[in-house]
Formats: C-alpha cells, structure tokens, sequence
C-alpha cells in the first residue's frame, strides 16, 4: 500500500564520504548497486527483529515521463505478485526527493556477478536455477505478466551458498495477454529476443529466449550472441542460422535438448511454456516448492490407505510415487532439523515399500519346486505326444517356471505368456475330455503366476532411495569449487 514517508528529505554520510538518502523507521548500511534510473542500498529496520531489506530508491529529479511509467508499472505489478522466486516488493514510500521500494534483501548479488566468479556453473546448480526461473515464469504467466528484461542481472541470489534464484527489476514489465502485440523496443540487445529487432513486433514468448540465453550464459561463461562490436552482434542477431552450442562442450542431452528449443529464432518454433514445464530436464510437477510437502503427504496418505486394504502393488507405487515429492519437499525446506525429520519419515515409509516389494515377490525355489512336482505337467505332456504344437507350448511354460524359481521373472513371464497363448485356443478346441480338464485347471495357475509377476515387476524397479542429502552435497560442492564445463 503507498503511503507518503513522514521524513524529512536528508542525508546520512557513509565511510567513504558518500550520501545515503535516509527513510524514516530504516538504517542504511551499504549500497548495493544501481541501475539506469534507481540506486539499492541495503538496509535494516529500525523496530522489530532489525530485518534487512534492499530499498531501491529513485531520485524523483532524475525521473523522465518513460522512467515514471517504468517505475509506477514495477510497483504495480510487484504489489500484486508473491512468488518464492520472484523479489518480494514489502512496501513503498516516498518524499521530496525520492521514491522508495521497500523490497526483500538477496545477500548472493546477481547471476551476472554469479557466474563471472565461477566462470561457468555446474549443470546440476543450472538445472535448479532453470526449474526456479521457470517456476517463476509460469507464475507471471499465469498473471499474464511478461517481464521482458530477463538478464542475469536482474536475478538475483538469495545467498552465495545453496543459493535460490528470484527475477528482480520489473521496470519494463508488462501485463500481456495471450494474443497481446508489443512495438516498442525493450530491454538488452544480448538477451533480446531476435523477433523484438528483426520483426519489430513481439509477445511474450521473448521471455522464454532471453531465458535461454540466461541458461546458455550459466553453462557456457558468455551469452550466444556476445561479440566484440554492435557491428558483430547486429550481424548474429540478423541472421538465420540456428543458435549452437559452442564445440565440445559435455552437457546432457536434455539440457541441449531444452536450451536449443528456448533459443529457436522463430517464435512459432520455440518451446512452449506448457511444454517448458514438463519437459524432463524441468518436470516443474516434481520441482521444490512450497507445496512440494502438501503433495507429498496427499499422495503417501493414499499410500497408506491402499496398504490397510493390503492393494499392495498400488500402495507400493504410491509409496515411490510420494518420494518424488518429498525429495523435492527437503530441498525446499530450509530448516535443518525439519529437513532431518522429514528424511526419517520418508525413511519409514520407503522402508514399507520394500518390505512390501518382499512380500509380493513371486514365491523362490523350494516353494515353486513344490509347486512344480505336484502339478501335473508330465501327464499333460504325455497327452500331447501326438500334438507337435501343444507340446512346444507346454515345454515354453515349463521353462518358464524353471525360470520363475530361478528369479529370472522377465524371461519368465514372457514364457508363461508365449506358451498360454497356445494353451488358450487348444481350450477353446481340445476333443480330449480329460487333457482338456487338466489344461483348464492348469491354465489358471499359470495366468495367475504371470499376473504375480506381472504385477512384482511393475513395481520391483521403483526407487525407494532418498537421494536429497547427497544431491545437496554435491551441490555445495561444485559451487564450492566453481567446477567448470568447457574442457
Ligand atoms: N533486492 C535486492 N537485493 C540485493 N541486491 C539488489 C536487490 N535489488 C537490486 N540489487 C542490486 O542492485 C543492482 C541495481 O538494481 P536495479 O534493479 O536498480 O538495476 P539493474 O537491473 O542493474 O539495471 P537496469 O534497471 O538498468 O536494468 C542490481 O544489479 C543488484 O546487484
């Protein structure tokens, strides 16, 4: 909500000399930067906990018809928007001299700054920031916002270790329908999309190219299109071969996959958000964020339930299937003791789901030899001496027990099913009264067996192991030592 500062328009010195404005109720400690028309200072409240904020403050002096327009449409959007990875606007004010937004403090810099300090980064820290960035631009999608200056200077870290991602700096944002035109030209040539130069009129589909530069600038140390002279960059930029990813680079085929289709010129031919979201490199479904933990206790609740009714397949499956959300959920949870009794419970559970796996696994040797010598295949095979066809039928099913008590289920189940689809149609047929009844009964106990296995290795290969804490090991680790990725 606007309201007018009570303040008098004065100053406070710094160390080095320097003026702070000053904003009633807030010290300022440090200037963070400053941009084409504000400069941010860190600050920190004087009542309460003494919580740091950023306050950009815009000399109303310096401000031109263009520049008003920017700021007034920054904090209006920015009031309206609350995203984990976007930065939070709190408050705004003003005085005689300036204008204040009162925003939330991201101690890590900007990913500009980011990125010149480690070279290049990890795929594996890309990927996180590019599921963030992602998260966000859905979100403003969602609002029908296109922010249309993404940079990586205007996203900001929340801390330089294990550090979050949020898109700052609105001034050129938009409310932009789907459908909607823009004309005018906006925001840095080297994250531009080609269309907003070359064909003049854009939507909001250039945000999903300058995301692609961001992803290409993180990975590689320089935007696609850097070049020494304007002459060298207009030349790229106005030209029609498709956007490479520099030689011998070694990055996963998904992350290629997705930063060549972030970066298609033709915006017909870009990525789509819709399938930016699902695409594997992302999954945003299975992304941290703050209703990671609410999925994740939906889903084990269902869990449970199919567990009590002793479904056990289906409860295995829900079981593994509320692991891809819990992950998720410690990622985001910041606590360390949360994250901890979050692990020991997933622990519980998993544990479950392979005791579960155990007990559906269809039966092992002594109990299948059993099974074998007292069923009565060597009568059933004596019947059809004189039927070539139902006897190779038999002895496919034959080995396919063998192989059940040897555990090989795959090959196993592939036999029972090869030889009942000929048991199946001599049941329809058969004129030998007694054969008949012998392959009808038998008939049953090996569907059953194939559909035991069936159901086992449906389930028998999903993944009950938390990796989270490793993933964030090594996640610290590579930002430690700033690994690189051009070899
Ligand atoms: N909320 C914040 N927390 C921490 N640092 C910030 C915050 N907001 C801005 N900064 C720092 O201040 C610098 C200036 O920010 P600002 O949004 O005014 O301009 P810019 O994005 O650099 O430039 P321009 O507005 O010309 O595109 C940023 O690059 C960043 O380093």
């Amino acid at each position: 909500m606007s309201r007018p500062s009570s303040s008098r328009p004065c100053s406070a010195r710094t160390n080095t000399g320097n003026l702070f404005p000053s904003l009633q109720g807030f010290v300022f400690t440090e200037k963070l930067g400053s941009g084409t028309y504000a400069t941010v200072y860190k600050a920190y409240k004087k009542t309460g906990g003494r919580d740091v904020v950023a306050i950009k403050c815009v000399l109303k002096s310096g401000l031109n018809k263009a520049s008003t327009e920017n700021l007034l449409r920054e904090i209006e959007l920015l009031k309206k928007l609350k995203h984990q990875n976007i930065v939070e606007l709190y408050d705004f004010q003003w005085d005689e001299k300036y204008i204040f937004l009162i925003m939330e403090f991201c101690s890590g810099g900007d990913l500009s700054r980011f990125i010149r300090t480690k070279r290049t980064l990890p795929e594996r820290v890309v990927k996180k920031f590019l599921k963030q960035l992602v998260s966000a631009m859905l979100y403003l999608r969602e609002h029908n916002v296109a922010h249309m200056d993404l940079k990586p200077q205007n996203v900001l870290l929340t801390s330089s270790s294990n550090p979050t991602v949020k898109i700052a700096d609105f001034g050129f944002a938009k409310h932009m329908f789907d459908g909607d035109k823009e004309s005018v030209m906006k925001g840095s040539p080297l994250y531009m999309a080609p269309e907003i130069i070359c064909q003049k009129t854009y939507d909001a589909r250039v945000d999903l190219w300058s995301i692609g530069v961001i992803l290409y600038e993180c990975l590689f140390g320089r935007a696609p299109f850097a070049s020494k002279s304007f002459q060298e960059l207009g030349a790229k930029i106005w030209n029609d071969k498709p956007v490479e990813l520099p030689y011998g680079v070694n990055v996963s085929e998904d992350c290629g996959d997705v930063i060549t289709r972030l970066l298609q010129r033709d915006p017909d031919k870009r990525i789509t958000y819709e399938e930016l979201a699902k695409h594997s490199f992302i999954d945003i479904e299975h992304s941290p964020s703050s209703s990671s933990l609410q999925k994740a206790v939906s889903v084990v609740k269902d869990a449970v339930t199919e567990d009590t009714k002793g479904n056990y397949s289906n409860a295995i499956k829900l079981y593994c299937e509320s692991l891809e959300y819990f992950m998720p959920a410690i990622h985001y949870e910041k606590c360390e003791n949360k994250k901890e009794a979050l692990r020991k419970k997933v622990k519980e559970y998993m544990n479950r789901a392979e005791e579960l796996k155990k007990m559906i696994r269809p039966k092992k040797d002594s109990e299948m030899r059993r099974s074998v010598s007292s069923d009565p295949m060597e009568e059933l095979l004596d019947l059809s001496k004189d039927d070539e066809e139902l006897q190779a039928a038999l002895k496919v099913i034959k080995a396919a027990e063998i192989e059940e008590s040897n555990e090989e289920y795959e090959k196993a189940l592939t036999h029972y099913e090869l030889g009942l689809k000929t048991v199946i149609t001599y049941l329809k047929e058969d004129s030998n009264s007694r054969r008949k009844k012998l392959l009808s009964k038998q008939a049953q106990v090996w569907m059953s067996e194939a559909e035991k296995i069936k159901s086992f290795l449906d389930v028998s290969h999903l993944n009950t192991n938390d990796t989270s804490g490793q993933e964030e090991m090594e996640e610290n680790e590579h930002l430690q030592t700033g690994t690189c990725n051009l070899q």
